[in-house]
């Protein structure tokens, strides 16, 4: 499988909500004509929407691509000259399985198939296709056009050589792509992140914290000593001499008495009353706006950083 130069690159998206239009965002800045990138979502104002909402995911002198990308009214016009394919539409497992059987009939046969899932495994997804070694996990993590990190998550049955150019494209583009090695409920990102929002809604569930006294501390701690060093690293500096070690050593009491201690909450509990008011009271309507720009400038500013040392 030859990689393909950019010039001749034609990504179709399936799906252009939250996360599909913030892809499109992505690929055209980066793509060398809009008319590479198509659209299909079987959404009735597809095109208005498009033309409406795709320009606030653009810098301003790029509003007018939006216009020029193209929005495809089957999925075989979608599909039939498409290099990739990304699909972000529901995260229903039956959509997906049944889209892949469909587009691996009406799709060029070197082309790549990518799903955006947060939590659906390719071989599940890949149930009903002939050739399951084309699907991979491409997962990733809201907003795509600010945050680098993509997931790809194969199946046993996916081809190296899948992953390989997909890992190319990302590289090339800038992004962090990470393989993740076994298909796991909800990959890495999202596990990771689930464990803090449980452990966040047990100590307010348990009075210890407000929902934004919760949110507070996390923005003035850890938020932004894991923007600039991952768990791990943070830990291994704080250990001293002995590093990740020296940490355990000397704390690791206090640390196996937090995890025994952990909360229990789940889906559905009681908390959730009490927790979704908070935090509808406190925040209201996020301005995405203000949070993606200035998750970029934060990004920007330790990448700068980063590639100074
Ligand atoms: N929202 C998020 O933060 C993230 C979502 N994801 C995943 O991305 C996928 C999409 O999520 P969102 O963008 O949030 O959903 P969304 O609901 O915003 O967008 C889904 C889009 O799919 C379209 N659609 C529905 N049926 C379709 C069909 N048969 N053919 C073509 N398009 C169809 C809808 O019209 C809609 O525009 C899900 O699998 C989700 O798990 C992954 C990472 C983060
Ligand atoms: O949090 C994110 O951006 C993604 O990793 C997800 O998959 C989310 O959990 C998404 O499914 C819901 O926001």
């Amino acid at each position: 499988m030859a990689e393909v130069k950019n010039s001749e690159t034609r990504i179709t998206l399936i799906g252009s909500g939250t996360i599909g239009l913030s892809l499109a965002a992505l690929h055209l800045a980066h793509l060398t004509r809009p008319e590479q990138l198509c659209i299909y979502d079987t959404r009735s104002d597809i095109r208005e929407y498009v033309h409406f909402t795709l320009p606030q995911y653009l810098p301003p002198r790029q509003h007018g691509l939006a216009k020029d990308i193209r929005i495809a009214s089957t999925l075989e016009s979608a599909v039939e000259n498409a290099t990739i394919i990304q699909e972000q539409g529901p995260e229903s497992l039956s959509f997906k399985s049944s889209l892949w059987p469909e587009v691996e009939k009406l799709a060029p046969g070197d082309a790549l198939f990518w799903s955006s899932t947060s939590g659906i495994p390719a071989s599940a997804q890949a149930v009903n296709m002939k050739d399951p070694s084309r699907l991979l996990v491409v997962h990733p993590y809201n907003p795509p056009h600010i945050m680098p990190l993509l997931e790809l998550v194969p199946s046993s049955q996916t081809d190296q050589r899948v992953i390989d150019r997909t890992l190319a494209f990302w590289r090339a583009r800038g992004r962090s792509p990470v393989v993740i090695k076994k298909e796991y409920t909800g990959f890495v990102a999202n596990r990771l992140a689930f464990a803090l929002l449980r452990e966040s809604i047990h100590l307010v569930n348990a009075g210890l914290v407000t929902v934004e006294e919760l949110d507070r501390i996390v923005e003035t701690s850890m938020g932004p000593r894991w923007a600039v060093s991952g768990p791990f690293k943070s830990y291994h500096a704080g250990g001293g001499k002995d590093g990740l070690e020296g940490f355990f050593r000397n704390i690791g009491g206090t640390v196996q008495r937090c995890w025994d201690d952990s909360g229990k909450v789940n889906v559905g509990d009681e908390w959730e009353k009490n927790v979704f008011q908070q935090t509808r009271e406190i925040y209201g309507d996020v301005d995405v706006d203000w949070r993606d720009r200035t998750t970029k400038k934060v990004l920007e500013a330790v990448d700068n950083e980063k590639s100074l040392t």
